[in-house]
Formats: C-alpha cells, structure tokens, sequence
C-alpha cells in the first residue's frame, strides 16, 4: 500500500506535474476528517495565539500561493497551548483555493470540500533557530488550517485582497504592513481536530502538527475571485495560467489518529 513502501511515489500533482517521492510517506498531508473516527483528548488545551500586527512584513508571489510574511526573529507573534508541548514561532500564512468555489480546500470534513483553506505557518522555537531548519525537524512546524465559506464580505480580509493585483505575477512583492492574522481565525477557536502530517508544497517533509478548526469563516465570492486573479506564472512568459486548484491530491490516513479538542 502506499503507507508501507519506504519512498511512496504519490500521485501525479495537478501544479508540479512531475510524480513526487517523498521521504517516508507514512505521514503526508492533505486528509479527509471523517469524524466519526476522530477521537476527542481532553488533554487539549485551547491554542494561545499572541501576534503582533507589527511583526507583518511582505506579500510574495511564489508561484503556489500568495504568502503573507512575518518577522521571526525574535518570539512577538507566538503560537502555543493546543496540542503543543513548545512555543512556535509566526512565519506566514498562506491559502489553497479552486478555480470553482465547489472545491479548492486541502483537507476535507467527511469528504465534504470547501472553496479555500488558510493556513497559518508557525516553527518551534524551543527547538530550533531558523524555520529553514524546522522545516525538516519532526516537530518543527504547527499549521493552523482554517476552511473558508462563500457568504458574507470579509472585512478584515479586504486589505489583503486590495494588495493582491501588485503580487499578480510569479516572483512579484509588495510590502505589507499592520495585518493581523488573528482577524482570519473563526471566533471559536478552542474547537479543532489535530494530526501528524506533512507539508502539502515541496519539500512535503513530514515536519507538521495540524490544528484544522472546526468553524469556518466566511468570505464573499467577489474576494475569493480576486484570489483566482493571481497567477502561477511570470510576467516574461508568454502563457499566463491562472493561479487556481494549488491544492494537493490528499493522502492515505496511514492508520493515523486525528484527535478532536472537543466532543
Ligand atoms: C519551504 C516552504 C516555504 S513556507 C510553506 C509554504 F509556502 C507552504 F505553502 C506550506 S503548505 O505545505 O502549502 N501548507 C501548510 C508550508 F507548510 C510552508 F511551510
Ligand atoms: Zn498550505
């Protein structure tokens, strides 16, 4: 099975083309939550997030995603509690989205899809000092994955939106300043599933613990268009492709524990 063999060659990316090996492959992400086989810990305690809208830096256009960086040179924006034994350390934030709002979500709820998935970036700082290292450690990341729904204008989402037509292209930045994440997040966040798994973008190491919450937010459909905007390629090549579907195939469970902080 794919879980078994010691470099799994996973299917075919729908970005990169190429088949991906990847290191282990007994821990990759993205999965569907079937809920009925989450099991609630009550060790779990809610996540403490501390961020400093002054630690926001940039958009980048890295011709997956547009990423919003933060400064993470010293520990202003922290990420901890939650299933964390450690303190982690903001570095970006970045979504996954479909060219139709009928998909475009990475993880899934009882196979059910969502138009876009945020997912907030953060390394263990207990551990390491750089995310360059992290990012291939075994604990060196902590995603949050938050699902987006079509619905109502998202005010605090706007301002990003506003600077997305300046990181159109591949390899294009602007800066970015005074954002902070924390307006992303869904008002309950003491509600989430969490899981060992793995970066869903190259280098796909499996150095993440996932916290996936369990409520949503809403965004309009006119802010999820501008995401589509966006494009995969530069502005010297000729044929500009749409920057939609950047989501990855999801991967077998493995025999993987998705634990719920909540019954
Ligand atoms: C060396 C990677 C650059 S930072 C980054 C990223 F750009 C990204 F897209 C994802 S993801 O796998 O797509 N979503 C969790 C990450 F996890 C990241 F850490
Ligand atoms: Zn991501």
């Amino acid at each position: 099975s794919a879980c078994s063999s010691k470099f799994v060659v996973s299917q075919m990316h729908p970005i990169w083309q190429e088949p991906l090996a990847v290191p282990g492959g007994e821990r990759q992400s993205p999965i569907d939550i079937a809920v009925r086989r989450t099991q609630f810990d009550p060790r779990l305690r809610p996540l403490q997030m501390r961020y400093d809208p002054r630690t926001c830096q940039q958009i980048w256009n890295n011709g997956y995603s547009f990423i919003v960086e933060y400064d993470d040179t010293s520990d202003r924006s922290v990420l901890q509690g939650g299933p964390l034994e450690d303190r982690f350390r903001l570095c970006q934030f970045h979504f996954h989205w479909g060219e139709s709002n009928a998909w475009g979500s990475e993880h899934s709820v009882d196979r059910r899809l969502f138009p876009a998935e945020l997912h907030v970036v953060h390394w263990n700082r207990d551990k390491y000092n750089l995310f360059e290292e992290a990012v291939s450690e075994d604990n060196g990341l902590a995603v949050i994955g938050v699902f987006l729904k079509v619905g109502k204008r998202h005010e605090g989402l706007q301002k990003l939106v506003d600077a997305l037509p300046a990181v159109r292209h591949k390899g294009s930045v602007v800066e970015f300043t005074k954002f902070d994440p924390a307006c992303l997040l869904p008002e309950n966040t003491e509600e989430y599933w969490t899981y060992s798994g793995s970066l869903t973008t190259p280098p796909l190491t499996e150095a993440v613990t996932w916290m996936l919450m369990k409520h949503h937010i809403e965004v309009s459909h006119d802010q999820l268009a501008v995401f589509r905007s966006l494009l995969f390629t530069s502005a010297e090549e000729e044929v500009q492709k749409s920057m939609v579907n950047n989501f990855r195939v999801q991967q077998p469970l493995c025999g993987r524990t998705v634990r719920s902080s909540f019954n």
